[in-house]
C-alpha cells in the first residue's frame, strides 16, 4: 500500500509468490508423509542463453527450498532433436519425475512444437501441450500455463469476484495472452484480446477494468491508456539500458515491463511492478503445478493452495 491516495496500490507479487511457495512446500510435505511421494521437477535447458540460465537457476533453487526434487538437464547448443526427444521419453517414463519443463526459446534447428508435443500432458507443468490448451479451452481439469495462472491468482486475491468486469489482454501468444483470455472468460469477465493489428489500442485499453499487458515492448502502454481505478497486470520483462549513462555505457541493463509504470500508477487503482510482480508468481505456479501433477499421478486430491 502506498500513502498517496492518488497513486495505485502496488500488487506485491513477490510477497504473494513467497506465500504460495510456502503453501506448496507444506502441502508437498503432507503428500510425502502420507503417501511417500516427493514431487519431482525436471528442467531441461538447451544452450547458453544467459537470461535463460538465470531463470533456470532460480527455478531449481526455489524448487529445492520447497522441499521438492529438482533435476536440471543442461544440454549443449548443438544438441540434436533426437537426443532431446530421447531425454523427454526417459523423463516421461521416470516415476520420480512429475513435472517436465523445457526452457524456451530452443535453438533454431530444433522444432519446439515437436518437443513440447512429446511431453506427457500429465507432466506438462508449463501447460504448453495442445492437450492442456484444449482442456483449458473446454473447461476440463488439466495443467494451466504458469504465468497466466499467476496473474489470475493475483487478480482474485486483489479483487475477489471478477464476474462481469471488462478485461483487455494485450498480446495473443499461446503461452500468455490466449490462456489468460481463457482463464478470465472462465471467471465470467468480458474479454477482449488485442494484438499488433488492433486499431486504436489506447481507446480499447481505456475500456478495461482489468488490463493485462503481455506484449514484449518496453513501457509501450502509457498512463492515459488506463481507465481510472483499473487493475493493471504487467507481464512484460524487457531489458533496457541502465538509467545511469556511465553504467549504460558499460552495457549494464535494468528490467522494465510493458507498462510505463510511473504514469500508469497515477491512474490505476492497483498495479503490478516489474520486477517483483508477475515474474515471481510464474515460478511459484510452476511449483504448484508440479505438486498438482504429483498428486494426480497417485490419484490423490491436491490440497487447496489459496491464501
Ligand atoms: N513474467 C513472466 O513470468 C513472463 C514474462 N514474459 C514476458 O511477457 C511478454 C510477452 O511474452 P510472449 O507472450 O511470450 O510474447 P510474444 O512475442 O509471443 O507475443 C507478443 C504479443 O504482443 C503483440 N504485440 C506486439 N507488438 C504489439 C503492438 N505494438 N501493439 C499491440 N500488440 C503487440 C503480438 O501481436 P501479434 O500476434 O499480432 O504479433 C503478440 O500477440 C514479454 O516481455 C516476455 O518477456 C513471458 C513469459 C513469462
Ligand atoms: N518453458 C518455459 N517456461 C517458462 O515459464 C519460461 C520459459 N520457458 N522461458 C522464459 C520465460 C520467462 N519466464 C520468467 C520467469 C520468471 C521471471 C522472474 O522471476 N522475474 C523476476 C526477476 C526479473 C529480473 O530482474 O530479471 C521478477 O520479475 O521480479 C521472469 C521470467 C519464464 N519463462
Amino acid at each position: 500500500m502506498t500513502a498517496d491516495p492518488a497513486r495505485a496500490t502496488l500488487i506485491d507479487g513477490k510477497a504473494f509468490a513467497a506465500g504460495l511457495v510456502e503453501r506448496v512446500a507444506a502441502a508437498s510435505a503432507r503428500l510425502e508423509a502420507k503417501h511417500r511421494i516427493k514431487p519431482g521437477l525436471a528442467v531441461v535447458i538447451v544452450g547458453e542463453d544467459p537470461a535463460s540460465q538465470i531463470y533456470v537457476r532460480n527455478k531449481g533453487e526455489t524448487t529445492q527450498r520447497a522441499g521438492m526434487r529438482s533435476d536440471t538437464h543442461r544440454l549443449p547448443d548443438e544438441t540434436d532433436q533426437e537426443t532431446l526427444l530421447a531425454l523427454i521419453a526417459a523423463l516421461n517414463a521416470d516415476k520420480g519425475i512429475h513435472g517436465i519443463l523445457v526452457q524456451l526459446p530452443l535453438p533454431g534447428h530444433i522444432d519446439a512444437s515437436a518437443v513440447l508435443g512429446a511431453i506427457d500432458p500429465d507432466k506438462d507443468v508449463d501447460g504448453f501441450h495442445v492437450v492442456n490448451a484444449g482442456r483449458l479451452a473446454v473447461g476440463l481439469p488439466g495443467l494451466v500455463p504458469c504465468t497466466p495462472l499467476g496473474c489470475l491468482m493475483l487478480l482474485k486475491a486483489e479483487l475477489g469476484e471478477l464476474s462481469g468486469l471488462n478485461a483487455v489482454i494485450v498480446g495473443r501468444s499461446n503461452i500468455v495472452g490466449k490462456p489468460m483470455a481463457q482463464l478470465l472468460l472462465g471467471e465470467s469477465c468480458t474479454v477482449t484480446i488485442a494484438h499488433s493489428r488492433t486499431r486504436d489500442l489506447p481507446a480499447l485499453c481505456r475500456t478495461a477494468d482489468i488490463l493485462v499487458a503481455a506484449v514484449g515492448r518496453a513501457e509501450m502502454i502509457r498512463g492515459d491508456w488506463i481507465k481510472p481505478g483499473a487493475t493493471v497486470i504487467d507481464v512484460g520483462i524487457n531489458r533496457v539500458p541502465s538509467r545511469d549513462p556511465m553504467k549504460a555505457a558499460q552495457g549494464k541493463t535494468r528490467v522494465v515491463g510493458d507498462v510505463a509504470f510511473e504514469e500508469a500508477a497515477a491512474a490505476a487503482g492497483r498495479i503490478t511492478p516489474v520486477p517483483g510482480g508477475v515474474g515471481p508468481m510464474t515460478i511459484a505456479c510452476l511449483l504448484a503445478n508440479t505438486y498438482t501433477a504429483a498428486c494426480r499421478s497417485a490419484g490423490v486430491e491436491p490440497d487447496a493452495l489459496d491464501a
